[in-house]
């Protein structure tokens, strides 16, 4: 990889225009280690990037290219910050030329290519690459990330869930029910993406805020193949994702009965104790309620763990930026590992408040 000789890591990125793509530019357009290479367009060919994102202006001097024009097979890491069922297809012929590739959506999350095809409605046309592919998380999953040449990147859903409750189901620890776990969680808009979609119009999203896909989400086989690979009990998870008339942000609240054996356990202490060397998990004191909006822009999660009336529930609440730490800012974290780099390189922005 060009970092171990020292010079810069070449970048591209197939799917610039969405939000997910944008962002990997605003970050990476500042990354230290980076040379951006080729940043793909289908739509905007020929157009220069700054154009279409004027904050970008002075920072990208790229234009957009159509994806086989782009030079893809030169660059040392590849982002796919494209939709469902792209990455797979281009994946081979990159790897064969030595690219790594880190994939924003699902093609390289599920290793159970039966689970990947029921949920999305596509043949997975790699299943050996998917095989040898490392799921990014990197705080549960940080030696595989090194190795690997493939890093499925974590739906944004499934981060804030499993960072909530690693702690509690790690090393098969027997702290809390398993199969009673609880996930309600929210989310900007940007979440489902740049495209135009009538739910996400403003007058359809504003002033208002709703549940949707309660009877079954993608999320949910991923984050449950995640806490099934962590807990020596079966695991059942309620998983309610809501939409929220906020542009970016994402908030889960975590609910886990605490087994009887258990319940002298100080959930604080054993909270900070998991999360003290890692750089983009803050624990908050005792008592806290943290705010989208203390992470937005930024790659950091912020958690606080209740017990409410020190009974037998345990309530834990989880913010991320669903484009950062949910998307952007974790796919350049694992890039930053897959390169040998400081894992915080290019990350330690402090978040926009308010
Ligand atoms: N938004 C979020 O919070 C999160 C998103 N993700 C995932 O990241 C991925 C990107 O999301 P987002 O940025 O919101 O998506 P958008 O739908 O907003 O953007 C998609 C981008 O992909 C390009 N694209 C679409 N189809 C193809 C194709 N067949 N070949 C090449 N390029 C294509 C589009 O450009 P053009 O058509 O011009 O080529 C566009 O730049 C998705 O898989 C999403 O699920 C993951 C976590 C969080
Ligand atoms: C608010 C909203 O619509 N969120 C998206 C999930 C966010 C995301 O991008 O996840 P993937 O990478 O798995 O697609 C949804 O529920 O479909």
């Amino acid at each position: 990889m060009s970092q171990i000789s020292g010079s810069p890591i070449k970048v591209g990125i197939v799917g610039g225009t969405g939000y997910t793509g944008v962002e990997l530019l605003r970050l990476l357009s500042a990354h230290p280690n980076v040379a951006l290479q080729a940043i793909t367009s289908r739509q905007e060919d020929g157009v220069p990037v700054a154009r279409m994102f004027p904050n970008l202006r002075g920072h990208v001097d790229l234009a957009f290219s159509a994806p086989d024009k782009a030079g893809l097979d030169q660059c040392d890491v590849v982002f796919f910050a494209t939709p469902h069922g792209v990455a797979m297809q281009q994946a081979r012929e990159l790897l064969d030329k030595g690219v790594r590739i880190i994939d924003l959506a699902a093609d390289f999350r599920l290793k159970d290519v039966q689970v990947f095809e029921q949920w999305y409605k596509v043949p997975h046309t790699c299943p050996d690459i998917l095989a040898a592919s490392a799921y990014g998380l990197p705080e549960l999953n940080r030696a595989a990330i090194r190795q690997a040449r493939v890093i499925g990147n974590p739906g944004c859903y499934p981060t804030t869930v499993l960072l909530g409750l690693a702690p509690l189901l790690e090393g098969g620890s027997a702290l809390v029910d398993t199969a009673t776990l609880i996930a309600d969680c929210k989310s900007g808009v940007t979440g489902a993406g740049r495209k135009a979609e009538v739910h996400t119009l403003f007058s359809e999203a504003s002033d208002s805020f709703k549940a949707y896909g309660v009877s079954g989400h993608r999320h949910h086989p991923e984050i449950v193949a995640q806490l099934d690979r962590m807990s020596s009990a079966p695991v059942g998870l309620t998983f309610v994702p809501h939409l929220v008339p906020m542009v970016r942000g994402m908030h889960s609240t975590l609910y886990a009965r605490i087994r009887p054996e258990a319940l002298d356990i100080d959930f604080q202490a054993l909270f900070e104790a998991r999360y003290a060397d890692e750089p983009f998990v803050d624990m908050l004191p005792a008592g806290s309620t943290p705010e989208t909006r203390s992470v937005r822009a930024s790659n950091m999660v912020r958690i606080a763990v209740h017990r409410p009336g020190g009974g037998d529930q345990l309530v834990i609440l989880v913010v991320q930026d669903n484009l950062v730490k949910g998307a952007s800012g974790q796919a350049v974290q694992n890039m930053n590992l897959l390169c040998g780099l400081p894992e915080t390189t290019g990350l330690e922005q402090v978040a926009i408040l308010p």
